[in-house]
């Protein structure tokens, strides 16, 4: 689901590809499921089907961490599971701060899949003395003046921004500044960071204008080869209007065609 971009090569200094590394959590989230269920070996075409990755691409990734699996057996889930943690530097707690305590951030630090995972939220900031004390997720807000001192007592490396987009920029170079080196961004805006800063971004309305785009393939598919003739001469632009057809032909709601998303 995340879309994002790191301040790294293709390649890790460990020699891991960046696409490797990107799998190894869908392959620790379909491990552990296994684990849970103590089933104790997978072959690679199973656990390939459960992490959604093709069984070439599953073992050349292992293939990276020194894990071959044993023919006719598979793979030791525990001990993968462990592998990949360890790879991922899951054996150790990360404590991250969240920015911004809104929708958003409240519904993260109410998550309890982060701690699951090695993840402690050590603290919740926000610009509002309004919230200041205030108990989210079992923790009292904190304002953004004590940013600095948060970051360097509690050792924090990850910071999670969920400020209006505005904000996002001048929120990352106080956690940068202060000694963040990991920022998760679900701000609507790109960041600038120095060198040696991994930033990913999340962005769940990217993820559904792709599957609109996708969406609108399938109905352009469905359409028969007369209704396409008709859809594509009610397309043609109309002068001054700016909007762009449509691939798959729907039409909007006053009859016209909708216009795709602006680049
Ligand atoms: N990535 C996604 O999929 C996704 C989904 C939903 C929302 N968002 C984005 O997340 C952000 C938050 O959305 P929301 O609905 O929670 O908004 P919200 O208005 O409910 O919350 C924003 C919070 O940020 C605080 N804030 C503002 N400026 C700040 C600053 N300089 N430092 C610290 N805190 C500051 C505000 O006081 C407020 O509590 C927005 O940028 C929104 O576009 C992204």
């Amino acid at each position: 689901m995340a879309t994002g971009r790191t301040h790294r090569p293709a390649t890790r200094s460990r020699g891991i590809p960046e696409a490797t590394v990107a799998r190894l959590p869908l392959y620790l989230r379909a491990l552990t499921a296994l684990s849970e269920r103590s089933v104790p070996t997978v072959s690679s075409e199973e656990l390939a089907t459960a992490a959604g990755v093709n069984s070439a691409k599953l073992r050349k990734d292992f293939s990276y961490l020194g894990s071959y699996g044993t023919r006719g057996v598979g793979y030791d889930v525990e001990y993968l599971v462990y592998q990949i943690s360890r790879e991922l530097g899951l054996t150790q707690d990360w404590p991250v701060v969240i920015v911004g305590i809104g929708n958003l951030g409240a519904a993260l630090a109410n998550y309890g899949g982060f701690a699951s995972r090695g993840f402690r939220v050590a603290a919740l900031i926000d610009a509002d003395p309004a919230m200041a004390g205030k108990p989210v997720a079992g923790l009292p807000v904190r304002h953004t003046d004590e940013l600095e001192s948060i970051i360097t007592d509690n050792g924090v490396s990850i910071g999670v921004i969920a400020t209006p987009a505005g904000a996002a920029q001048q929120v990352c170079d106080r956690l940068v500044a202060a000694g963040v080196t990991s920022i998760l961004n679900f701000a609507p805006t790109v960041l600038s960071v120095p060198e040696g800063v991994d930033v990913r971004k999340v962005d769940l309305s990217i993820e559904l204008q792709i599957l609109a785009f996708h969406e609108q393939r399938k109905a352009g598919e469905e359409t028969s080869p007369a209704q396409e003739t008709a859809v594509a001469a009610a397309a043609q632009p109309r002068s001054g209007t700016g909007v762009r057809p449509a691939a798959g032909g729907r039409k909007g709601p006053d009859g016209d065609v909708p216009a795709v998303m602006p680049a």
